[in-house]
């Protein structure tokens, strides 16, 4: 087979003028995954052992680092992202507190996870050996930023501050739809290693554009884990790359999600048209460019439904259309909705305002019966972007089947009223085991950054379900238990030493 032409170098691009800007990006060569991989499993062992505080304050000073890039940081990430200004402006404070939040976690040191089951040299009819575990980070992980979050799901954004929480050097393979971002974001970190005075392979970013680049980074054997945002392709093919080398390693990998609402009777009855606005509001939101998007609306056909319809149809056709992300993405939604238009059994309800401008997604709501649903797979496949589906079903026990069939998601939602709660009880189970995040009376969009949030569940929407991307639980996808037995306290690590200098939580014969 021919080899592809090589691509000209990396050069950001203006979606909403088809414009390059900005200098080039020379494509990171062999040597420079190299020497990132290297210096970053050099800094490993330096930077694991940091104190608790030199951490956290790196962390706070990777946050004030990223907020000291000002302006010109907000009008870089919207010139390569189409998005508007109160929308990075907001993702950067989400980025900088999620750096905040993750300082707190590794001060207070349960992530440590100590615990210690003392020796019992009297026990009968075998004595128990000293027996003494924390958590220690898994290596370097290499991230994959997201296109649609330039900021709190890149190259400083959540799988960075989670990993560099843990412990563990990053190399961030630089998103190619925001390079100067990307750098910029970069530069605020080198600076911040250099006031920790930390080893300079605690974190590197390699911005290009090849396969080889990414591919390169998760076979190399001195990376021990991956953070992935983005298509399922994607995640799909690191997922193999890393189960085939010679030491397989895990890829946390947040993919595709439509994330399914349920408009229960009462509240449907209540409050059809209330619903229907509400609903395109979330599904516009952002050009829908989120996979936490409401792709599929489920509720019981009838004249509330009719009601909440018309709403949606009605606030559909009046909702701008809003630039996307890249050309690419935009081919993709375009692809998404024609191949719906062209689905036997899908009924177009209403599309968006059509704009002037290049690569603008236009909204589009489909509606279909339960049956052909059921039939057609690809009616359960993401359109990323602002189209959604209305799934029209005959009963409560069809709606309990379709449901039972969807894939895994990032979130289920229920619309509900008081009166819906036993109507709601058996549903419930159901949307535990499909999703990560089962949410009542609210849209899905918008993840809080906390400590009991969880931005995973089941493939697709995720790789690993046992996990989040989003929320200080993200630290533990970094992390794995070590036992240490019998170890002279002079060579136990702080955390387990008898006086416990840290201070941390500890679990003594399993009580804390
Ligand atoms: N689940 C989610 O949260 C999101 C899902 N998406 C989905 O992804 C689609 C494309 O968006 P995009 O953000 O570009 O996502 P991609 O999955 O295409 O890209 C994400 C990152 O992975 C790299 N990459 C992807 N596939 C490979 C591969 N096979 N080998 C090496 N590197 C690879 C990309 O490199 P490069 O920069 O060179 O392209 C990029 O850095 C959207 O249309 C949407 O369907 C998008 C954003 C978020
Ligand atoms: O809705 C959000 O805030 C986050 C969505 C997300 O994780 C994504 O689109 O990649």
């Amino acid at each position: 087979m021919a080899e592809a032409a090589p691509k000209a170098d990396l050069r950001a691009l203006n979606p909403a003028t088809n414009e390059h800007f900005g200098p080039s990006f020379p494509e990171p060569s062999a040597a420079q995954i190299e020497a990132a991989c290297a210096a970053a499993a050099a800094a490993f062992d330096i930077y694991r052992e940091t104190d608790l505080e030199t951490r956290a304050a790196f962390l706070e000073a990777i946050a004030a680092e990223i907020e000291a890039l000002g302006d010109e940081l907000i009008q870089t990430a919207m010139a390569e992202t189409g998005l508007p200004q109160a929308r990075i402006t907001g993702e950067r404070g989400r980025t900088c507190g999620q750096l905040r939040l993750f300082a707190q976690v590794v001060r207070r040191g349960d992530w440590i996870g100590a615990r210690i089951d003392p020796a019992l040299p009297e026990r009968t009819p075998l004595p128990r050996a000293d027996l003494r575990q924390r958590f220690i980070p898994l290596g370097p992980v290499v991230v994959f930023g997201a296109s649609n979050f330039p900021l709190a799901f890149s190259t400083g954004g959540g799988d960075t501050a989670s990993a560099l929480a843990a412990g563990c050097p990053v190399i961030v393979k630089g998103h190619s739809a925001h390079p100067n971002t990307g750098a910029m974001v970069g530069s605020a970190i080198d600076k911040a290693i250099k006031t920790a005075g930390l080893p300079a392979g605690v974190f590197s970013i390699l911005i290009g554009q090849q396969r080889t680049l990414g591919a390169g980074l998760v076979a190399d054997p001195r990376v021990k884990a991956v953070g992935f945002t983005g298509s399922r392709a994607g995640g799909v093919a690191f997922m193999r790359i890393a189960a085939e080398r010679r030491e397989p390693i895990p890829v946390f990998a947040e993919m595709s999600s439509i994330n399914p609402v349920v408009l229960m009777p009462a509240a449907l009855a209540a409050r059809a048209e209330a619903l229907g606005t509400a609903f395109v509001g979330s599904l516009t939101m952002g050009a829908g460019q989120f996979c936490t998007n409401p792709g599929l609306i489920f509720a019981l056909e009838g004249p509330d439904l009719d009601r909440f319809e018309a709403a949606a149809v009605a606030a559909l056709t009046v909702a701008p259309p809003h630039v996307m992300l890249t050309p690419g993405i935009f081919g993709a939604y375009e692809q998404g909705v024609n191949q719906l238009l062209d689905r036997d059994g899908v009924k177009l309800l209403a599309r968006g305002c059509v704009g002037d401008g290049v690569n603008q997604a236009v909204g589009a709501l489909f509606s279909v019966d339960a049956e052909t649903f059921q039939r057609d797979e690809v009616l359960s496949h993401e359109v990323f972007g602002s189209s959604s589906l209305i799934v029209r079903v005959k009963d409560a026990a069809q709606l309990a089947t379709v449901l039972e069939s969807l894939e895994g998601q990032l979130t289920a939602t229920l619309q509900m009223d008081p009166a819906d709660v036993e109507a709601a009880r058996p549903l419930l189970p159901i949307l535990e085991r499909k999703a990560g995040r089962v949410l009542a009376n609210g849209w899905p969009t918008g993840v809080e950054v906390s400590h009991a949030m969880v931005h995973g569940g089941p493939f697709p929407a995720t790789s690993d379900p046992r996990s989040t991307s989003v929320g200080t639980r993200a630290i533990e996808r970094f992390l794995r238990p070590v036992c240490y037995q019998d170890i002279p306290d002079a060579l136990l690590p702080a955390a387990l030493k008898a006086d416990n200098p840290l201070g941390v939580r500890r679990a003594i014969d399993g009580v804390l």
